[in-house]
């Protein structure tokens, strides 16, 4: 017999998803947790480039960042285009923030 969209109604699917789901909650819920650790570091780095007059955004750290990020992305198999849009994603966020800092140390 070949499976169907019933299946999701059989306890052991139910089971298998609910226990997949629970691990993805438990991953989603550390990704939070490392990204909240992650802006607290990168707050400070704004605070110091406030007080010492250097520019918000590093595009020479940016593109080695991203040399490695795309590295180990494609060791774990992950897609690095994606991991590279990912990282983008999130320093456009921390210049963001460099700048509104900076803007109050003005
Ligand atoms: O390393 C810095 O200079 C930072 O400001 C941190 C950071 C990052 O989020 O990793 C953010 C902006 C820069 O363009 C590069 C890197």
């Amino acid at each position: 017999m070949t499976s169907g969209p019933t299946d999701e109604r059989d306890p052991a699917v139910a089971d298998r998803l609910a226990e997949l789901r629970g691990s993805i909650d438990n991953l989603d819920a550390a990704l939070v947790h490392l990204l909240a650790e992650r802006f607290k570091l990168t707050r400070a780095v704004g605070e110091l480039k406030a007080r010492t007059g250097m520019p918000a955004a590093d595009p020479g750290r940016e593109e080695r960042q991203i040399a490695r990020l795309r590295a180990l992305a494609d060791d774990a198999h992950l897609d690095p285009a994606f991991a590279e849009q990912f990282l983008t994603f999130i320093v456009a966020e921390v210049v963001r923030h460099h700048e509104a800092i900076a803007r109050r140390h003005r």
